[in-house]
């Protein structure tokens, strides 16, 4: 299907929005009045830039408070048609009314709708008629659908906007009764469940098909279902958008409707963690007591880079200290075990992600990788020959200890763009969101969203530090291990100084919510936090920070599913104190 985007979607003026819309790939636009008005240019111009980046006008829009009025204001439709035609739009959109003049009378919203779609008629122009969830007496889809068939004239449809017909919770399956030809115009966009003033979550929290949580893929089904022929649109109204970088907004919606009709390449989700990459430093010598504290050895090095393997069971961590400078420890890359490497990266170019070059010497396992919305490189591989990624390290056997593999990397993404990197790593790889939290920081506030693969073998962590929190780090790799209290007492006795601290009030609460078990005996001794659920028990620990990493390490007891959510404010008050 056609893709169109509304331009209130994106930052920028008028033209910086089209030429930011047409790099996207976009077949189309909606011309957002607003933007129109505060643009220097005359209509004519418009119509030839857009031309001129191959983007057809799909509509112009809103018409405001025209129907069911005391008098129908034709002079201002007039004036409006007539911009249109300067401008080489076909199509008005005609929002429901919201002003308290407007009657209840189906009857005389008809009349004037017919009456505006035979002046429409006129000029070559039709009308979409959009009932706003908020429209004083019209708000609901189905009505506007009653209203239009009332009307009965040619010139006149509807415009579906998924936001609306969702925020409602109408039932969607209702759209298969409306005829597709008499289906104008179809509007896009998705939100987060939010109990909130439905004209307040329209105007700032809308966001991008996939990045919400209403079922936009089951509501096009029914509209496909109907017959409709026409654009599938984006309109998304979002604080955060509005404020980004147009292009890369735009590549991101674009994003989302090759996800929305599943016609990206197809390939199997990555099953689990191959590595974790740390780049550091030429002499990562704080680092390397880190590991080796943690029960890791070093087990390997690359054939032909400074890279080296540290592996304790399934757990790898790479340190590449390919840099060599003085930028502290970062978590740079992850490698994901995947069925089929080259597959999963055709699934992430048709997703349009940045697949980056191969730097590979002669002899090397091959190694696909892509860049990730905050810049982490994710490489697509496969441990086990053949082609197997170890095999160019060398190297010797992992180490046994208590750590059995990588729980789940936690990364800190970028502050306008938290909704692309859900998006990204939902459609690219799979992975489902589970819900948004929010924790206290001292000097701010973290947002959380965890994303699991298909059968929980990969975790991953979103972060976005939000005002004033922007110090702390919240990059970490999760080590999951069978005997946390063995890891902890190891730690306690050989390097105390790696373990963060946790307070003793901590502890007193632990005990007044939970009933004092074996579980939890001995964990204010070692540090160790606790939380519980329905499925089962979760045991974990921080190191304190090296550069800007630091580690955890979990135990999983049962069918425990969470990331101890409750414990991350006493984990980022500590690192804070930690810190100053
Ligand atoms: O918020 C609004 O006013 C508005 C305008 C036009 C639309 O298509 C819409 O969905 C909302
Ligand atoms: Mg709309």
């Amino acid at each position: 299907m056609r893709k169109s985007i509304a331009t209130v979607s994106v930052s920028g003026t008028l033209t910086e929005k089209l030429e930011a819309i047409a790099a996207a790939g976009f077949d189309g636009v909606e011309i957002f009045e607003n933007d129109l008005l505060t643009c220097p240019l005359p209509p004519e111009e418009i119509r030839l830039r857009a031309a001129d980046l191959g983007l057809s006008i799909e509509l112009y829009q809103p018409l405001r408070d025209f129907e069911a009025m005391p008098e129908p204001d034709l002079r201002r439709a007039e004036r409006k048609f007539q911009i249109m035609e300067r401008l080489g739009a076909d199509l008005l959109l005609v929002c429901s009314n919201v002003s308290p003049r407007a009657a209840a009378d189906d009857g005389l919203a008809a009349e004037q709708l017919r009456l505006l779609a035979e002046r429409a008629a006129g000029h070559g122009i039709r009308i979409a008629y959009e009932a706003l969830a908020w429209g004083r007496y019209v708000n609901e889809y189905l009505h506007s659908w009653r209203i239009v068939r009332l009307a009965d004239h040619p010139n006149l449809g509807v415009c579906l906007d998924s936001f609306h017909i969702l925020s409602r919770g109408s039932d969607p399956i209702g759209i298969e009764a409306v005829p597709g030809e008499k289906i104008f115009f179809l509007q896009l966009a998705d939100a987060p469940i939010l109990a909130m003033d439905v004209l307040q979550w329209s105007r700032h929290y809308r966001c991008f098909p996939g990045q919400g949580d209403f079922d936009v893929a089951g509501l096009l089904t029914h509209v496909r279902k109907a017959g409709y022929t026409g654009p599938l649109s984006l309109e998304v109204f979002n604080d955060h958008f509005r404020q980004a970088d147009a292009r890369r907004i735009a590549v991101d919606a674009m994003r989302s409707l090759i996800a929305l009709e599943g016609s990206a390449h197809p390939a199997e989700a990555p099953t689990g963690f191959a590595f974790a990459e740390l780049a550091t430093a030429e002499d990562p010598a704080g680092l390397r007591v880190m590991l080796t504290a943690l029960g890791f050895t070093r087990s390997g090095v690359h054939g032909g880079k400074p890279v080296e393997l540290w592996e304790q069971g399934r757990a790898r961590l790479l340190l590449n200290r390919t840099g060599g400078g003085p930028a502290p420890t970062a978590l740079t890359a992850i490698g994901l075990e995947s069925p089929e490497p080259a597959d999963a990266v055709k699934r992430a170019g048709s997703l349009l992600a940045p697949v980056l070059p191969r730097e590979r010497a002669p002899g090397d396992a091959p190694l696909d990788a892509i860049a990730a919305p905050d810049g982490t490189q994710i490489f697509f591989c496969r441990t086990a020959q053949p082609y197997g990624w170890r095999e160019d390290f060398a190297p010797g056997e992992p180490a046994a200890g208590e750590i059995t593999h990588l729980d789940h990397v936690a990364l800190t993404q970028p502050w306008h763009y938290f909704d692309e990197a859900e998006l990204f790593y939902r459609s690219v790889l799979g992975l489902a969101p589970q819900e948004g939290l929010e924790f206290p920081d001292p000097y701010g506030l973290l947002r959380s969203k965890a994303m699991t693969g298909p059968d929980g073998g990969l975790r991953m962590v979103l972060n976005l530090a939000q005002v004033g929190a922007g110090q702390t780090p919240s990059q970490h790799v999760a080590l999951a291990c069978d005997d946390i209290l063995a890891v902890a007492r190891r730690l306690r006795a050989e390097h105390p100084d790696l373990l963060l601290p946790i307070p003793g009030n901590y502890y007193d609460d632990l005990e007044a919510r939970h009933e004092a078990g074996p579980g939890l005996r001995g964990l204010r001794e070692l540090g160790v936090l606790y939380d519980r659920d329905e499925d089962g028990e979760f045991l974990h620990l921080y190191t304190v920070t090296v550069g800007r990493v630091f580690f955890e390490v979990v135990q999983r007891v049962g069918g425990y599913r969470g990331y101890g959510a409750v414990n991350a404010p006493v984990r980022l008050a500590v690192q804070h104190a930690h810190a100053h």
